[in-house]
Formats: C-alpha cells, sequence, structure tokens
C-alpha cells in the first residue's frame, strides 16, 4: 500500500487554481490514488457565463476524469466548488465558506495565479503575491492544517544563471510594493515597472519572485514548502499521454508550427529546453504534501522540478520530433507545410519573419480581398509573432537548477510511492514522449479526429506541389529580370543553354548508335 496515497485517505484539501492546467490534474491524481479522502475544496470564480456548478461538472464530464469516475463513482460529492475571487479581500468567500474552510481544511495546495507574460503588475501583484499573503493569513488560523503547498515557478530567478533550492531576497520588499500599488495610478505604476523588474523578463516572473518572498515572511510555525516547475507540459505517462488543455508554453507554438504559420524562430538550438510533464510535477507536489505534513521540516523547502540537470533535451532535438511527428500524425488545414528553422541571429530571424511569415500573410490576405472576404492572416500573424517574441527570452538561454531537496525526497519514498507518485524524469523517453504530446495537442486541444490524418496528407501534398511551383515561378522571373538587365546574366544563360543542348544530342546520338 502506498504511504503517500494512504496518508491523503479522511483528509480535507484545499486547491486554489482547481480550474486551471495543472490543477485538474491535481485534482485527478488524488482521486485515482486517494478515493477515500474527504473533500477537495476548490475556490472558483463563475466565468464566461458558466456558474461554479457548470464549470465543476464540465471537469468532472471531461476525459481527463474518466478513470476516476471507475474508482470514486461519488467524486460529484466529493468536490465543494466554494465561490471565491482571489482579487478580492478575503477572497469573496461567504461567512459560512470561511468558517467550514478554516475549521476543516488539513493540507493547502495554492496553484492559483496569473501567468500571462504581459499582465499589469497591480494585477499580478493581487493575485500572485497579495493574494497568497491573504491565502496564509487564513492558513494561520486553521487549527487542523498539516502543510501549505505553494506552487511557484522555476523561472522566479531566472535573472540567475544558477539556481539552488533557496528563496532568494528580492530588491524591493513585497510589502513595499503592495503598499504603494494601493495609492499610486495606473500610469506612474506603468512607468516605474520596468525599473521595479529590473532583469526579470517579464512581470510574471517578477511577481512569482515576490510571492516567494512573502511565503517566506509571512510563513509563521506553518508547514511550508515551495515546488518550482519549469516548463509545465502535457501529461507523460497518467492518467494518459499527451494530455493538455490550454495553449500556453510549447503548446501554442506547436499548434503555429503543425499548423504551418510558423517556420522559424529565434531559439538557440542547443540551449535546454527545460519542459517537465505535468503529472510528474503533480506527482511531486503530492509526495511533498505528505513529507511537509508528516517531518514537518523546520524550514520551509524548496524543491525543483525540472529536466534540465537530469534528462536533458535541446530545441533543436525537440523540434526535430515535432516536425517528424508532423509527418506522420499531420494536423488538419494546415496553411503551409510544417517547418521548423531555428537561428539564434537577429538578423536572420528578422528575415525569416518577413519571408517566412509576414509574406505569405499578406499575399493570403489579398486572395481573401479578391474573393470578396475579410482580410484576417497578417493581424493574426503579428499577434503570434508578439507571443513568440515574449517567449524568446526562455529559448536562448540554459539554467542550472540543483534539485538536492527533490532527490532526497525521492530517497524517502518507499519503492512502492517512488511508483506511484513517480517523479523521476531520469526515465522519460523524450522521442515517445514528444509524440504523444503533438498528438495530444491534436486530439484535446484541437479537438481533430484521427479519421481526417488521411486528408490532411493529401492537403500537405498539395501544399508541397503549390511550394514548388511558387519557387519556379519565382526563380523564372528573377531571372528572367536579371538576363534582360545583364549582358553576363545572359552569357552565363547561352551557355548552359548550349551546354545542355550538346549534351543531350550526344546522349540522343550514342543511344541511336547502341540500337
Ligand atoms: C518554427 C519553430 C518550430 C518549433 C517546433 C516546436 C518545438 C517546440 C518549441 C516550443 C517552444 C516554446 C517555448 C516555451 C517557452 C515558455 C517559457 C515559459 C517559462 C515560464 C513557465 C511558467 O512559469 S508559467 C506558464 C507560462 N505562461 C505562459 O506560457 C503564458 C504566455 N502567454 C501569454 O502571456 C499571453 O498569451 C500572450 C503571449 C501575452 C499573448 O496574449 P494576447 O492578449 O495576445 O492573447 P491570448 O493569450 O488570448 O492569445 C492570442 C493569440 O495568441 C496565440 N497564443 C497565445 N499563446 C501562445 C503561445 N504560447 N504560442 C503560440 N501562440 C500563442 C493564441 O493562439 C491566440 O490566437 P487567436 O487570437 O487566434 O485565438
Ligand atoms: N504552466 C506552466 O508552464 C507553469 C506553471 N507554473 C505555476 O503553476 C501554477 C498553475 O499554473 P497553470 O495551471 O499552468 O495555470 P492556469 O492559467 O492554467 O491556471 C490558473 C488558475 O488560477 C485561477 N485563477 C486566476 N485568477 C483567479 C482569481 N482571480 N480568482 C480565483 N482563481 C483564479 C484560474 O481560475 P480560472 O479558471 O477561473 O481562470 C486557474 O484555475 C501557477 O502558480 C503557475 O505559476 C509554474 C511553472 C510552469
Amino acid at each position: 500500500m502506498s504511504t503517500v496515497a494512504a496518508f491523503y485517505g479522511g483528509k480535507s484539501i484545499l486547491i486554489t487554481g482547481a480550474t486551471g492546467f495543472l490543477g485538474k490534474v491535481l485534482m485527478e491524481k488524488l482521486f485515482r490514488t486517494s478515493p477515500d479522502l474527504k473533500v477537495i475544496y476548490i475556490l472558483v470564480r463563475p466565468k464566461a457565463g458558466q456558474t461554479l456548478q457548470q464549470r465543476v461538472f464540465q471537469i468532472l464530464d471531461s476525459k481527463l476524469f474518466e478513470k476516476v469516475k471507475e474508482v470514486c463513482p461519488n467524486v460529484h460529492e466529493k468536490i465543494r466548488a466554494i465561490y471565491a475571487d482571489l482579487n478580492q479581500n478575503d477572497f469573496a468567500i461567504s461567512k459560512e465558506d470561511m468558517q467550514e474552510l478554516l475549521s476543516c481544511t488539513n493540507i493547502i495546495f495554492h496553484c492559483a495565479a496569473t501567468v500571462r507574460f504581459d499582465d499589469t503588475l497591480r494585477h499580478a501583484v493581487q493575485l500572485n503575491v497579495t493574494a497568497t499573503r491573504q491565502l496564509l493569513l487564513m492558513a494561520s488560523q486553521m487549527p487542523k492544517l498539516e502543510a501549505f503547498i505553494h506552487i511557484s515557478t522555476a523561472y522566479s530567478n531566472c535573472n540567475l544563471k544558477h539556481i539552488d533550492e533557496v528563496i532568494y531576497p528580492c530588491p524591493v520588499e513585497p510589502k513595499k510594493i503592495i503598499d504603494s500599488l494601493e495609492w499610486l495610478d495606473d500610469a506612474i505604476i506603468d512607468e516605474i515597472t520596468p525599473k521595479l523588474i529590473r532583469d526579470w523578463p517579464n512581470i510574471y516572473t517578477y511577481t512569482k519572485a515576490l510571492g516567494e518572498m512573502v511565503v517566506q515572511q509571512e510563513s509563521r510555525n506553518l508547514s511550508i514548502a515551495i515546488i518550482r516547475p519549469s516548463i509545465v507540459g502535457a501529461t507523460w505517462q497518467e492518467p494518459f499521454p499527451g494530455w493538455v488543455d490550454n495553449i500556453n508554453g510549447p503548446n501554442g507554438i506547436i499548434i503555429a508550427t503543425g499548423k504551418g504559420f510558423l517556420r522559424a524562430i529565434k531559439a538557440t538550438p542547443m540551449a535546454v529546453a527545460d519542459v517537465i510533464p505535468v503529472d510528474t510535477v503533480v506527482n511531486l507536489m503530492l509526495a511533498v504534501g505528505w513529507y511537509t505534513a508528516v517531518h514537518r521540516p523546520k524550514s520551509t523547502l524548496v524543491y525543483h522540478i525540472t529536466s534540465g540537470n537530469m534528462n536533458p533535451c535541446n530545441w533543436h532535438k525537440m523540434g526535430v520530433q515535432v516536425l517528424a511527428t508532423f509527418e506522420k500524425i499531420p494536423f488538419e488545414r494546415p496553411f503551409r507545410r510544417p517547418n521548423a528553422n531555428f537561428t539564434s541571429n537577429s538578423f536572420t530571424s528578422q528575415y525569416w519573419n518577413a519571408v517566412s511569415h509576414r509574406a505569405p500573410a499578406i499575399i493570403y490576405d489579398c486572395y481573401l480581398r479578391l474573393t470578396g472576404r475579410k482580410p484576417r492572416m497578417t493581424k493574426l500573424m503579428n499577434r503570434l509573432l508578439r507571443t513568440v517574441s515574449m517567449l524568446e527570452y526562455f529559448i536562448n538561454r540554459s539554467w542550472e537548477w540543483s534539485t538536492y531537496n527533490t532527490e532526497m525526497l525521492m530517497s524517502e519514498l518507499s519503492p512502492e510511492d517512488q511508483r506511484v507518485f513517480n517523479f523521476d524524469v531520469r526515465q522519460l523517453n523524450w522521442l515517445e514522449y514528444i509524440e504523444n504530446y503533438v498528438l495530444g495537442v491534436k486530439k484535446y486541444l484541437l479537438k481533430e479526429d484521427m479519421a481526417g490524418i488521411p486528408e490532411a496528407k493529401q492537403r500537405l501534398k498539395r501544399l508541397r506541389n503549390i511550394h514548388y511551383l511558387f519557387n519556379t515561378a519565382l526563380f523564372l522571373i528573377a531571372w528572367r529580370l536579371l538576363i534582360a538587365r545583364s549582358q553576363m546574366a545572359r552569357n552565363v544563360w547561352f551557355f548552359i543553354v548550349s551546354f545542355c543542348y550538346k549534351f543531350l544530342s550526344y546522349f540522343r546520338a550514342s543511344s541511336t548508335l547502341k540500337v
């Protein structure tokens, strides 16, 4: 019997961000391995016209939860959705709900965050810093609380090259920032933001670093741990390979590449692609929850869950495998044939953007206009290139993350727990993982049917022929223009033509002789 799974039996667990990518996989694993847990409280806000209950039903009815329904048929009764908005004071939780949370919660997993790179400082601080402080304050009033697990990111200190499992101080105290945001107006905040975030690449990573500092400062006598995953990718093994449900991180790039919109990217091919499967992160989270509650370490332990130092893969290898998978399993209705050019040179990157991205978009928009339709490709391309430019920082550098605590925890687990809560990324086969990842993007994100593959392959063949035809026509036009203007080009042309003619005559003569 798994000790970690047994630990969660009969427990009341509070999860923030349960409707997000990581939160859903966490809930799924908890229900599947510890179906006898008491209740999972989730803090949810209504969204996109859906009530809390509708949101919960949608999650439970998804393919991700199919196995859960077999082992835990009463899963609906074990989820208690609580109305909450982490942007508001006391999270806008009702008095009765708050009372229940405070008196019953045993374990907290704090996953909620804004992960947008371009969020405003005010909103990102509210969610990634102030809400964390508020949740810690709540936690300090929970008599039954055994562990508080805070999810940060391996990139919270990406301004450093080597990152240890420690909390690094930020140049400005989080409390000072929270206080000043209360009275500064938005225009001034925009002005001071670059000065505040200094060498952090964006507001997201900066506010996640502030969030960690808040955890350290407000820890009181709570048992707390911080988990820092790198780029969280599709599931590796559980509940099935390749599950993804949002366009963050590599997912959007895989779609844009598979659909032929993105054919070149400014990336350092040999830089480490520190992707980590979401189920690996969740397994570590559950093991850390158990360890923190049972062993109660004296200080807040930080755990890195990254792949680069144990089983590195680089962007080149990833790109090649992604392309190889598109050959076998193409996406439907691609704009152009998928291709992946990596360049670390700014000039070459600008060239590819002009020739391979913007020009085809403009040509396609002209075609749409001529056929009486609304042009849309240039706009879409501009947004895509803006997104890609925001990711560039992360695909042109490598970091070293130490993993002493993560390895220590692995050695503390029984062989059974190491199997059930496997977070040993050394066992990951990248080629297999990437293939399943691309397949998962096609099935679960794009919702494409596998029956459409033969048609997609036909379309790719047509696109290849159009590509060859277009290039040949372009070459002939350029050559014709050159001949018209340059004597030298004319001489070369006559030389080539007469050489070919002589060669053909010789070949014809010799074949007639043989007969
Ligand atoms: C040719 C090359 C071939 C390569 C072959 C393939 C090999 C694989 C290579 C993989 C290399 C990947 C490297 C990943 C590095 C990640 C580092 C993470 C490090 C930290 C990790 C963390 O700790 S935590 C999670 C990180 N947090 C995010 O990852 C959110 C980012 N995101 C935003 O901050 C907002 O998204 C932002 C962008 C402002 C737009 O914002 P926005 O207002 O314009 O609007 P939206 O978000 O609504 O998106 C509007 C339109 O952008 C499109 N789009 C959105 N995201 C997209 C995306 N990632 N890739 C493409 N396209 C995307 C979408 O398709 C929409 O298109 P449409 O309009 O048609 O629907
Ligand atoms: N994905 C990744 O690559 C990585 C993620 N992380 C960290 O993991 C954690 C989870 O990320 P991930 O699951 O990918 O992110 P998602 O964007 O998928 O999920 C974010 C979650 O936070 C919730 N949330 C946001 N704002 C509020 C609010 N005002 N009130 C209540 N809930 C709110 C969202 O709810 P709603 O559904 O209502 O919007 C959602 O459930 C984050 O802390 C992130 O920093 C760390 C490293 C990498």
